[in-house]
């Protein structure tokens, strides 16, 4: 059921499972929560429905603005590392979340990527579990191209990889712009391998990239549509549009049969949510969970005004502290971008500059009788994530280790010897990420006019998300009441690459292929004086690639994790996150993906605990096993947690 602001009445006085924020993650856990009629499931989402406007529907028409009441609006602090100017930093406020806004590209990263988190702590956290979710939310369709197509783009998706019963449809476009078959080629020339499938566990290469997309209609696929829409006419599951969570509703600690520590655990007994500042704010318990979707950016603020964070920050807040959780809001990560423009020149090429006047009508008039033409393809399907060794020669591969951590981590969170731990350990994993052949460092994104966006895949910079007040809701804005700070390019090493990756640019437009789209980049992209590219087209024009992570990681507590391996937030019952906010380490690749493969595991997990507390399930291994360094540090890590190799859990 659908639930408007003006029937809230409707809301059931108690649900089991509130999930706050309607996304990627929240819409997944809703379906696989629901399917079981004995349970309610609330979700609370911030945004309204989107009423399927062209804009987000056709793919051709990505990159041409978002809609004002679908988006947070949010920008950056001034990023002192680059230009001291803020960034724009759009983030989906709709029902469907990043989903609605996002540019559909369909990447899964390194099987190293995902490894890597296990290696930080996260047993069972590792590709060969993210494989089974990847193919589990996916409905794959192969691409409907004729042959030669698909052997000139590489498009020859691997079957055992991909998943044709979940949700999620994802496949390819029927049109593309025959730019990519020059990127594609140029690359090749530089001897960066070209990818038949990018989405194996091999990142490093160069390739066409599937999309979220309903290959039928050739249209927008997001989590609403794959998630939601279908089962929405479940009596058990409740979405109320246009509620923003304000708190979550912490009870008094209580102490739990399955765990032996002096400190009691804290429960969740509900959320507290309003429609706007001005309207009253009401209160709904949960029986079983809560369980927080509001992405990585409202997700920790909604923590901290909740009393669970740094306690420096709580008391700033003045909000009485319920847990002392120092990575709260920290380790935040995003690939930082560059839009790098070379301008092809050559006559006769067409690309999306084309599409005005008469030409526009006919694409538009083509897309809507048959669903064919320049309009199935969303901005960008051309892609490489080019490894190290393409960009540096090996003997000037950086050392990581050296890194100064007094840059590299704010201010105000370096002194906790939690976060720095957490953040050598992370370094470690960097370096061998950053050397190991089958990972990109960068990313290149190919359009059809000239521009190739250059980004940074494993960033050592490390920003963080403050909230400024303790009712975020303060004048409607959550702009003006959340904190987003990047610190792009804190690690000087981020820029360093973004340089690099500027000039395999250059390398590349000089190839022949490339040379016969006859690119004639204008300033700053012709610059080849290092200060110059590092002030005029780095530091001056860097920008968020919409990939926020890291604020609520899922890491040990002696690492200044905020989640446990089962996503419970740590000193909790009942209390957990699933959204891109736990990912500990970002992959070579964009989020989406990811996100919904941790939601459907994030889904098993909720359900499995249920079943182990209701003793309809034995429990593998010993009850519960402290996290590293989780003792003694006055935190209890919370029950169903377990951890070390001895436990063989798979989903
Ligand atoms: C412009 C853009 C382009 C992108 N392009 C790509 C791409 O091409 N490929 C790709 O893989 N990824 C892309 N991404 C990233 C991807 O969409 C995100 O990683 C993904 O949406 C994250 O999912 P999530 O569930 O963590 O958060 P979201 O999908 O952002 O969901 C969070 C939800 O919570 C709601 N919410 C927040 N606070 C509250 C509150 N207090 N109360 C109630 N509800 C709340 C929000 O309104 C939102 O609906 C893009 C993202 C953006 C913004």
């Amino acid at each position: 059921l659908h639930i408007p602001p003006q029937d809230i009445i409707k809301l059931l006085p108690s649900y089991d499972y509130i999930i706050v924020g309607g996304g990627v993650a929240g819409l997944v856990i809703a379906n696989r929560l629901s399917n079981r009629p004995d349970v309610t499931v609330l979700v609370l989402e911030a945004g309204g429905l989107d009423s399927s406007p062209d804009i987000i529907t056709v793919p051709g028409l990505i990159g041409h603005g978002f809609i004002p009441s679908y988006n947070w609006n949010f920008s950056t602090a001034p990023q002192e590392f680059l230009d001291n100017n803020t960034r724009y930093y759009d983030q989906g406020h709709v029902v469907g979340g990043g989903s609605i806004l996002n540019g559909l590209i369909m990447t899964r990263g390194a099987k190293a990527d995902y490894n890597a988190w296990e290696a930080l702590g996260n047993p069972n956290w590792n590709w060969h579990h993210m494989i089974h979710y990847f193919k589990k939310s996916e409905r794959f369709s192969p691409p409907d191209l004729c042959s030669d197509q698909a052997d000139t783009l590489h498009i020859h998706p691997q079957k055992a990889y991909h998943g044709t019963k979940g949700h999620l449809k994802v496949g390819y476009s029927n049109f593309f712009y025959n730019q990519s078959a020059n990127f594609l080629q140029g690359l090749s020339e530089l001897g960066i391998p070209i990818l038949d499938d990018p989405n194996i566990g091999i990142s490093a290469g160069a390739s066409i990239a599937p999309a979220s997309m309903n290959t039928k209609k050739q249209s927008r696929e997001d989590s609403r549509r794959a998630y939601l829409d279908h089962v929405l006419n479940r009596p058990n599951l409740h979405l109320a549009s246009e509620q923003t969570v304000t708190r979550i509703l912490m009870g008094p600690a209580v102490t739990s049969p399955n765990f032996n520590n002096s400190n009691p655990l804290k429960m969740a007994y509900g959320v507290e949510f309003a429609t706007s500042a001005s309207s009253p704010r009401t209160k709904i318990t949960c029986n079983k969970e809560v369980i927080l979707s509001a992405g990585a950016i409202v997700s920790p603020a909604l923590l901290q005004v909740s009393g669970i964070g740094p306690a420096a920050i709580l008391k700033d807040l003045n909000v009485s502290i319920q847990i002392d959780l120092p990575g709260v809001g920290a380790n935040f990560q995003d690939h930082p971008m560059v839009h790098a423009f070379y301008n092809y020149t050559a006559p006769g090429l067409f690309s999306t500059k084309n599409l005005t006047g008469a030409t526009l009508q006919q694409v538009e008039q083509e897309y809507f009788t048959n669903r064919t033409g320049p309009w199935t393809h969303p901005l960008i399907s051309t892609i490489a994530f080019p490894h190290l060794s393409h960009l540096l020669s090996s003997s000037s591969f950086p050392n990581l280790l050296s890194s100064n951590l007094s840059f590299s981590l704010p201010p105000h969170l370096a002194p906790y010897p939690t976060l720095q731990k957490g953040y050598l350990a992370q370094l470690k994993l960097l370096q061998s990420l950053l050397a190991n052949p089958t990972v990109g460092a960068v990313e290149v994104m190919a359009d059809s006019i000239g521009t190739l966006t250059v980004s940074v895949q494993h960033p050592l910079s490390r920003g963080f998300v403050r909230a400024l007040s303790p009712d975020l809701l303060l004048n409607n804005s959550l702009n003006q009441t959340i904190h987003i700070d990047p610190r792009y390019c804190s690690h000087p090493l981020d820029c360093d690459l973004l340089l690099h990756g500027l000039k395999l640019n250059s390398r590349l437009i000089s190839t022949s292929p490339m040379q016969n789209l006859q690119p004639r980049p204008p300033f700053p992209w012709n610059m080849t004086d290092d200060e110059t590219i590092l002030s005029e087209a780095i530091r001056s024009q860097i920008v968020t690639e919409f990939h926020p992570s890291g604020t609520t990681s899922m890491l040990p507590l002696e690492y200044g994790g905020v989640v446990n391996p089962r996503l419970m937030v740590y000193g909790t019952t009942n209390l957990r996150v699933v959204d891109a906010g736990v990912i500990p380490l970002l992959p070579s690749a964009h989020l989406q993906a990811a996100v919904y493969a941790i939601a459907e595991r994030a889904a098993d997990i909720i359900k499995k605990d249920e079943r182990l507390k209701n003793g309809e399930e034995e429990q593998e291994g010993p009850s519960h096993h402290p996290v590293p360094g989780g003792e003694g540090n006055g935190i209890p890590i919370g029950p169903g947690v377990v951890t070390g190799p001895q436990r063989n859990n798979h989903h």
